[in-house]
């Protein structure tokens, strides 16, 4: 881990993709994507938001526009950074499959980099069509605090480990802190804490805006 491994193709644009349910986004994710672009010489990272997280169906999700107006707020500031309605657009279930067919046909001429936390690559086997994933996408797992990485039997050279800023934060903290009315300024960036505000996500008594 931690060595600067660069795979792909030399003059090809490198894009990184960030998918995540980002409810809300936070530095975790910002910090990830970041140190993942600069390692990996990535020339972009498209954040893609999910539309219906399937394995997440037993949680509630909040609106996929408040999910995806956060992550614009959250990322308009760096010029790397870009957003990414692939997954809303599409309807229906969210499939990393899809994600990465569709950036494809967007960007014939990219090599992609999916950039997923440790919890996310150990769970990688389950996703639909798994084997055929990383003939789409180089994987690029990163450390997360409270979990451990490690390759979870994907192909030779599919995947890349890497260790990032550790940073203790995940959406589900963040809502049960917007709930009990404890602050989520720093781990959230400003804008999305006013957004949070603004529609009152996560507040109790407010659980029907998600589904
Ligand atoms: N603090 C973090 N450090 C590194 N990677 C992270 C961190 N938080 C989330 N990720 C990764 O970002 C991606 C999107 O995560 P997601 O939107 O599900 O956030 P989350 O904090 O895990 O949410 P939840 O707590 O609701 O499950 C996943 O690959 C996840 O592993
Ligand atoms: O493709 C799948 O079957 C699949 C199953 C679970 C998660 N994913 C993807 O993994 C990323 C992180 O998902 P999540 O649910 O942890 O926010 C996001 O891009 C999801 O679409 C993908």
């Amino acid at each position: 881990m931690g060595e600067h491994i660069v795979p792909g193709s030399g003059g090809k644009r490198r894009l990184g993709v960030m998918g995540g349910t980002f409810d809300p986004i936070h530095h975790g994710h910002l910090v990830a994507a970041s140190e993942v672009a600069a390692r990996f010489c990535l020339d972009e990272v498209v954040f893609v938001p999910t539309g219906q997280p399937w394995q997440k169906s037993h949680q509630k999700v909040s609106p996929a526009e408040d999910r995806y107006l956060m992550t614009v707020i959250a990322t308009a500031s760096n010029p790397q950074f870009s957003v990414s309605r692939s997954d809303i657009d599409r309807g229906g279930r969210t499939y990393t499959i899809d994600t990465l067919r569709d950036l494809r046909a967007e960007h014939p001429d990219a090599d992609l980099f999916f950039i997923t936390g440790a919890d996310a690559l150990a769970q990688i086997l389950t996703w639909r069509d798994a084997e055929e994933l990383f003939s789409l996408a180089h994987f690029i797992g990163v450390t997360r605090p409270g979990h451990t990485l490690t390759d979870p039997g994907l192909p030779d050279g599919g995947v890349s480990l890497i260790e990032v800023p550790a940073l203790a934060i995940s959406s589900t903290d963040c809502r049960a802190r917007v709930e009990r009315a404890d602050p989520v300024w720093y781990l959230v960036p400003d804008g999305v804490v006013r957004y949070i505000s603004k529609r009152q996500l996560y507040q109790s008594g407010t659980e029907g805006a998600r589904s």
